[in-house]
């Protein structure tokens, strides 16, 4: 419980500090990352041109690098913005989609861990699986297939890159060099909306703006969106569909509280 209350404490720290989040990020996604962030709390920008990436970065509390339609250009970029957000001491969250799905998205995932930085890398089982050098079934940017020990794999990847590393799905994981964090909220209607991982990474890149415990960051983020998901479920109306779900998804974003915060919020440390 008191971990769960400095978890949801962040969500205040968000609303008074609004952090810029500095994003490169892809064009599926780009509107729901920047309203996520709007309705969080915090500040959305996206600039992607590696003629302003680095001034832009310099005046953001995080960045976001998200693989998610990437290409020769933003690649560039995204290596310029992230040197410069780590010679600035500015947090930088990875969502590495579509890892393991083709190879320029698995090599290029691979060498951001290797030379940026990195506060957090947020994914789901089959990116980071290809992350931690295995294989595991995708389809395109979904995971496709059973989980194996997804905690495992998490902790062995966040020791060997020393940063956190934020594992989505049916159970979420957080986890650093020592710590395991899971996380039993969401449904699994969440899967069915594109973007949720990717807002769920730049949520993350809020919370990363406004404390250095980028462990409790990734787990605010994530329970931030499983929660929502929650409750926009829960004010469908009978008539209502999955167009209606992704604007509720957003409005409960928009109302969640830290009191709701904990009191839904069902997090626990293995
Ligand atoms: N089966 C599920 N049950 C509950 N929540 C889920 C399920 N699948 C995904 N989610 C939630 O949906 C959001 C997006 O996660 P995920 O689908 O793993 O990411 P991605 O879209 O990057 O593949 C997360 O908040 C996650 O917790
Ligand atoms: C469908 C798609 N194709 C390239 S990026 C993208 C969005 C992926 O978003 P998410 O991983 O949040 O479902
Ligand atoms: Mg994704």
């Amino acid at each position: 419980m008191q971990k769960l209350q400095a978890i949801a404490d962040l969500l205040t720290e968000v609303k008074t500090k609004k952090p810029l989040v500095h994003h490169l990020t892809n064009y599926v996604t780009v509107n729901d990352c920047a309203n996520i962030v709007l309705a969080l709390g915090g500040s959305p920008v996206m600039a992607d041109d590696a003629a302003e990436v680095e001034e832009m970065v310099a005046i953001a509390s995080a960045l976001v690098l998200n693989i998610g339609t990437l290409n020769g250009r933003t690649i560039d970029s995204m290596f310029l913005a992230g040197k410069r957000a780590n010679r600035l001491g500015i947090p930088v969250v990875l969502d590495p989609v579509g890892a393991g799905a083709t190879t320029l998205r698995t090599a290029t995932a691979l060498r951001l861990v290797q030379e940026i930085e990195l506060a957090v890398v947020r994914g789901n089982i089959a990116e980071i699986t290809a992350l931690a050098g295995g294989s595991a079934q995708t389809r395109g940017v979904d995971a496709a297939g059973p989980c194996a020990d997804a905690p495992g794999i998490a902790a062995a990847l966040a020791q060997k890159l020393g940063c956190v590393v934020a594992v989505t799905g049916a159970q979420d994981v957080v986890a650093d060099g020592s710590r395991i964090g899971l996380i039993d909220n969401g449904h699994p209607i969440l899967a069915r909306v594109t973007g949720t991982g990717c807002m769920a990474t730049s949520l993350v890149g809020c919370y990363a703006g406004v404390t250095r415990d980028y462990f409790r960051a990734a787990a605010a983020g994530i329970i931030t969106m499983g929660l929502a998901g929650e409750k926009a479920l829960a004010a469908l109306a009978p008539d209502d569909g999955i167009g209606s779900f992704r604007v509720k998804l957003l409005d409960q974003i928009d109302r969640l509280t830290p009191e709701e915060f904990i009191q839904g919020g069902k997090y626990h440390e293995a």
